[in-house]
């Protein structure tokens, strides 16, 4: 058995799409950088812990996905943002600039741990003041790394992406798909 251990609707859209049975765990692990942790370091163990919290809620035999995404500028990590303050403040670093999404997917099952990476470029449009108001307005960005969304009217700030659309949505679907292979997991093609 399948288990999706996400709270996020996109995630369990995205995982949807490959064909494959799941269930979903509810699982909150902290979300906090450690000192003199890299972004790529960091991204991989948040979504470890989500597997491991999930694997802790399971029966012996199923194999347990948790997943990270975050945007990278540099060496900052723009996370969800905690109000519309902070949404407007990575807007405003992000805009007319590229930026790194990391999206991280563990799979545990017994006596089996892989995981796969997926680092999307995305660059921005160049948004003043009112572009970024207005767009916070819609609460598009809560709930979501660097304060946008790809999949939806975020889609218009994006200029240029060099990677996985789904990636950057919150679960890299080639990866995944490939990761569920070696678990005996076969997406239908
Ligand atoms: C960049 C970007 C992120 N996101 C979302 C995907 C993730 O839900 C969220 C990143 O936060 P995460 O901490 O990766 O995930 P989450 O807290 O929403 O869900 P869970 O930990 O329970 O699995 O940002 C989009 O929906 N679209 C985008 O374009």
């Amino acid at each position: 058995m399948l288990h999706l251990a996400s709270k996020s609707p996109r995630r369990h859209q995205l995982l949807q799409q490959l064909g494959v049975a799941f269930d979903v765990l509810d699982v909150d692990v902290p979300e906090q950088r450690a000192a003199g942790e890299t972004p790529q370091a960091y991204v991989s163990r948040v979504a470890r812990d989500k597997a491991a919290a999930g694997a802790l809620l399971v029966k012996p035999g199923g194999v347990v996905l948790g997943a990270d995404t975050e945007v990278v500028l540099g060496d900052d990590v723009f996370g969800k943002p905690r109000d519309a303050v902070d949404a407007a403040a990575m807007l405003r670093r992000l805009s007319g600039r590229t930026h790194a999404v990391i999206s991280t997917v563990w799979a545990l099952g017994e006596g089996r741990q892989e995981c796969a990476v997926c680092v999307s470029q995305v660059r921005f449009a160049a948004l003043d003041e009112n572009d970024i108001a207005v767009y916070v307005a819609t609460d598009e960005p809560f709930g979501k790394a660097g304060a946008y969304a790809i999949q939806g009217r975020g889609a218009v700030l994006i200029e240029h992406l060099e990677g996985s659309y789904s990636g950057v949505m919150g679960l890299p679907l080639f990866e995944t798909a490939r990761l569920l292979r070696g678990f005996g997991i076969n997406p239908p093609a």
